[in-house]
């Protein structure tokens, strides 16, 4: 039988140890841990009892129920400083309610959405997590001044791999992303475009040469893949030319998101011991590779470019890099002494992966859910060729569709605003912005210091006070003579068309870098795709056939997809040749 005494005094300990935890609360598990485990033995010691297996249990027992309890009732008391803001008990009890929706089915975007639906614009997600749909308050949190990226963004990053754009955040992001909006301007992006047009050329023989339908997700993800290997490292990745992906980087990336996405999502407390422990524990072989693929694979990288430079003959791809034109504007601005401190070579390769992963799955979930939205939309589909074949009439002479801005597909481009507006490839906006010194004021509501927020695009796009018919595909109402609201009366399907809510890149200093280049892919992918074949959903493929194909999109930070297997004829209509000149 437990000494009442005993059990007493713990709980005591126990809630006196929350209110400690609360003044002082620890970041890392290094203190927490410590502190934790030590504390309910001195209490044994110091009211004399007997040290035992019984008296132990006891007083652990008693003292982390105390302690987890006093914590709960804390967090769903009107004490707390995010009392005012609704949402789910579960979620307000404990971060680990919403860690567990995010990552075991992928659905956190969905999942924000219905909470949104149910309790408003501005709802409590977790006990110090804020989610808001507000185009007004996106603009405040993610504008110039708003809140910074959250400690969140470097939580998973393994000491040994170098700091990169993503997870830099106030002035060391700022100077790191000038050097990235260098590799970006409007020069650096004409560059890009001869790989862009080779690439897309390649994949479109390969398409052709299938003689079976396909898996257009799979050959977009191998196009991708060859692309940013050229932006990013001159070239080498041959993944189209193989069929496969052969040194698994796609699937690595992905895993990777993974495991950056449950760091996001888990407690800073726990994340803090996680990295040391998988980075020295090889027989957790997933997260283990996982946690140091960026080291390994920069290190791989610097090791080849190393290599290369030292050979007499430079390869043309390696001129690339040399004379810094791509990613390598990077350190071409650098070496031109445009920067005080000159990147490692480490540092630029690990750059040249952010590159990659930020550029492949989701210019890949774009363009293939715009792909399904046309055929599962016939009358849209029929608008687009007819549009493509009037800007393209001569099918010998395409030196139209290098035309950079392609300004003349309208009606293509309104399709894909359209698609990233029904379904953003970062669902939920990457990570969450966090109020790090000091309360804020955002739209009228305080944010308590150490809140983080989330501007979650999926919900926001599909708010029907933003976005007439929210849930439905409808291209028009991006083209310019419809964009305008219209007469409330005569009840338009665009009536509501707030452009401010419209974010698919973000908004403000972290926004995407890359987004130009990205919409420039998109449109001469899917102009050339969509010149060259008819697209028709394949008679026998179960995944089309049975589920609803956008149902197989999941959220690990990027979206990830299912496969969408279709068949290609190609169009007699229009002869593409495919001679790049
Ligand atoms: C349809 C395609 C794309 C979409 C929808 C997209 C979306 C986004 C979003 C929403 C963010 C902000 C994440 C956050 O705030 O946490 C972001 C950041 C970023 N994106 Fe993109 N992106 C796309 C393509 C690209 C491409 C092609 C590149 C590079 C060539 C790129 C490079 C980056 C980088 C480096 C960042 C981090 C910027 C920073 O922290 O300052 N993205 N992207």
């Amino acid at each position: 039988m437990a000494d009442l005494g005993l059990v007493v005094a713990s709980c005591v300990l126990g809630f006196v140890s929350h209110l400690f935890f609360r003044r002082y609360e620890p970041h890392s598990a290094n203190i927490a841990v410590p502190i934790l485990v030590t504390i309910p033995p001195a209490l044994l010691i110091l009211l004399h009892y007997a040290v035992s297996l019984g008296s132990i249990l006891t007083v652990y027992v008693a003292f982390l129920s105390a302690l987890s309890a006093s914590i709960v009732v804390y967090r769903l008391s009107p004490f707390h400083p995010l009392a005012a803001y609704p949402g789910p008990v579960l979620g307000k009890a404990t971060q680990l309610w919403i860690l567990g929706i995010a990552t075991a089915a992928g659905h956190q975007y969905l999942y924000l959405k219905k909470l949104h639906d149910q309790y408003g614009p501005f709802v409590r997600i977790g006990p110090n997590e804020l989610s808001m749909i507000d185009a007004a308050a996106a603009n405040q949190i993610l504008g110039p001044g708003g809140l910074n990226k959250g400690r969140y963004f470097t939580a998973g990053r393994h000491a040994s791999t170098p700091p990169t754009i993503v997870s830099l955040i106030g002035d060391a992001h700022t100077s790191k992303r000038r050097v990235w909006n260098r590799g970006m301007t409007s020069p650096a992006i004409r560059e890009y475009n001869v790989f862009l047009v080779k690439r897309t050329q390649q994949l479109i023989e390969r398409l052709q040469n299938q003689t079976t339908s396909v898996d257009i997700v799979f050959w977009l993800d191998l196009f991708a893949l060859d692309l940013m290997g050229d932006l990013s490292f001159g070239g080498g990745f041959e993944s189209m030319k193989e069929g496969r992906d052969k040194d698994l980087i796609g699937s690595r990336i992905r895993g990777f998101m993974k495991y950056v996405f449950f760091f996001l999502k888990t407690p800073a407390k726990i994340t803090s011991l996680i990295p040391e422990l998988l980075t020295s524990q090889p027989k957790f072989p997933g997260l283990y590779q996982h946690c140091i693929f960026c080291r390994k694979l920069a290190n791989l990288f610097k090791n080849s470019m190393i290599s290369d430079i030292n050979l007499p003959s430079i390869e043309p791809r390696m001129a690339h890099l040399l004379e810094q034109k791509i990613c390598g504007t990077i350190l071409y601005a650098d070496e031109a002494g445009l920067e005080k401190e000159r990147p490692t070579l480490e540092s630029s390769a690990a750059d040249g992966i952010v590159a990659i992963i930020a550029a492949s799955d989701t210019t890949v979930s774009a363009i293939a859910c715009c792909i399904w939205l046309m055929i599962t939309h016939p009358g849209v589909y029929q608008k687009v060729q007819t549009e493509l074949d009037q800007v393209f009439p001569d099918a010998n002479n395409l030196d139209g569709i290098y035309d950079p801005e392609h300004q003349e597909l309208e009606y293509l481009s309104a399709c894909i605003q359209e698609t990233l507006r029904l379904h953003p490839p970062l669902p939920s906006n990457g990570g969450p912005r966090q109020a790090q010194e000091g309360d804020r004021e955002i739209s009228g509501r305080v944010i308590p210091a150490g809140t983080s927020v989330y501007t979650p695009t999926y919900a926001l796009h599909h708010r029907p006070d933003y976005f007439s018919d929210p849930d439905k595909f409808i291209p028009e109402r991006w083209l310019s003579s419809n964009a305008e609201p219209k007469d409330l009366e005569k009840q338009t399907p665009f009536n509501a068309h707030e452009t401010s809510a419209f974010m698919p890149f973000s908004l403000g200093p972290a926004n995407c870098v890359g987004q130009r280049f990205a919409k420039r892919e998109m449109l001469h992918v899917l102009s050339m795709l969509l010149c060259t074949f008819d697209f028709k959903f394949d008679k026998g493929s179960r995944e089309v056939e049975t589920i609803h194909w956008t149902d197989s999109i999941k959220e690990f930070f990027v979206a990830t997809r299912g496969p969408m297997k279709v068949q290609l004829t190609r169009r007699s209509a229009v002869q593409v040749s495919l001679a790049v000149a």
